[in-house]
């Protein structure tokens, strides 16, 4: 493992905002830290770079205990989301900052900021001013800032989090390429889960500074631990139910569950792909009450009368209007019992 947190724990008068969290990364393994605002993910980042001291547990980098090791002897990359270039020098100036704290010769230095402002798209920019650069160019700039001293680590603070969507969403797969490409080990927190899906080989949720889930992207979206999981993960239909067998007692009726469901009292979630509506007198009968459209499909929600709000994924031309009445019938291949 190239970085191991064991029981690591941090606190701030008596309340433990990174509470004996284990978190293994392995060498070349992109990991995006998921959670809500305030889970402890900055702090989870600022512990494992040297920023902020533990008060219990351990952080081992490349198979060597950090305490009292300073953060620039850590050998660990940050870029935090203010990216915070340096506005009077240049581009090139900027990237060249680790290497010169390094102690790099110049000419070496050159050679190595052409090669980095190559590498993350902004080829010959060396001489210009930060202030000429666009947002997404600046942030190009902040990232081969962090690359240049070559880290073992390269941790990512919300990365992407001042930039319009279009632009996050072509960055972030040019950071996947570019990781994958330099076989770099990148730690990064987040809170936007789709930033967080596309970047990652692995995705670990954070909640009340513990890990509420570690599993690859398709793993945590298929199978979300928990309630909180798949509500963070912006699944709505997510209710309290008793499965039996292969059935749940819920407050939408009874529902389908698969073969080898945990049984007893549980969370059930149905995504919305599984929410299928049918003529208004089979299964639940309920009232549409909105329509959002996003973009692939129509997001109908839909208020039984009794229990819930659904929501349902409906193609394009045949979601109903608000207001219609129609049933709905739930799809076992897309229902899940949470533990
Ligand atoms: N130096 C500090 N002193 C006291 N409390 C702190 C300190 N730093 C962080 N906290 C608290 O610790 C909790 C976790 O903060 P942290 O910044 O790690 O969360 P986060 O998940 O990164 O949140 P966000 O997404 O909002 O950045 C918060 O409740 C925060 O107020």
């Amino acid at each position: 493992m190239l970085l191991s947190l064991d029981e690591a724990t941090v606190r701030f008068g008596g309340r433990a905002v990174l509470d004996a969290v284990a978190l293994d990364v392995a060498e070349h393994e992109v990991v995006c830290v998921l959670g809500p605002s305030g889970s402890g993910k900055s702090t989870l980042l600022r512990a494992v770079a040297g920023l902020q001291p533990l008060s219990g547990g351990r952080v081992v980098l490349g198979g060597r205990d950090q305490a009292g090791v300073p953060a620039h002897r850590r050998g660990v990359g940050l870029m935090f989301q203010d990216h915070q270039l340096f506005p009077q020098r240049d581009v090139g100036a900027n990237v060249a900052f680790g290497l010169r704290m390094h102690g790099v010769a110049k000419g070496e230095r050159d050679a190595e900021v052409s090669r980095l402002l190559e590498l993350v798209g902004l080829p010959g920019a060396a001489r210009r001013a930060v202030a000429s650069l666009s947002g997404g160019e600046q942030q190009r700039v902040a990232l081969a800032r962090a690359l240049a001293p070559r880290p073992r680590l390269l941790m990512l603070d919300e990365p992407l989090g001042q930039l319009d969507r279009s632009l996050r969403e072509r960055l972030v797969v040019e950071l996947r390429e570019l990781f994958g490409r330099l076989g770099t080990t990148v730690l990064a927190v987040t809170h936007d889960q789709s930033e967080a899906f596309a970047l990652a080989d692995r995705v670990v949720v954070m909640r009340d500074g513990r890990i509420a889930q570690s599993g690859t992207p398709l793993e945590v979206w298929q199978r979300p631990a928990d309630a909180f999981v798949a509500r963070f993960l912006g699944f709505e239909n997510v209710v309290p139910a008793t499965v039996a067998g292969t059935a749940a007692d819920s407050p939408w009726g009874k529902l389908p569950v698969p073969d080898g469901s945990a049984q007893g009292r549980r969370s059930v979630l149905v995504r919305p792909a599984g929410v299928r509506l049918v003529s208004a007198d089979q299964g639940l009968a309920c009232t549409v009450t909105a329509r959002t459209f996003k973009g692939t499909h129509v997001a109908v929600h839909l208020q039984p009368a009794d229990g819930p709000r659904v929501e349902a994924a409906c193609p394009l031309r045949d979601a109903p209007e608000p207001g219609a009445s129609v049933g709905v019938e739930f799809d076992v291949a897309e229902t899940v019992v949470l533990d």
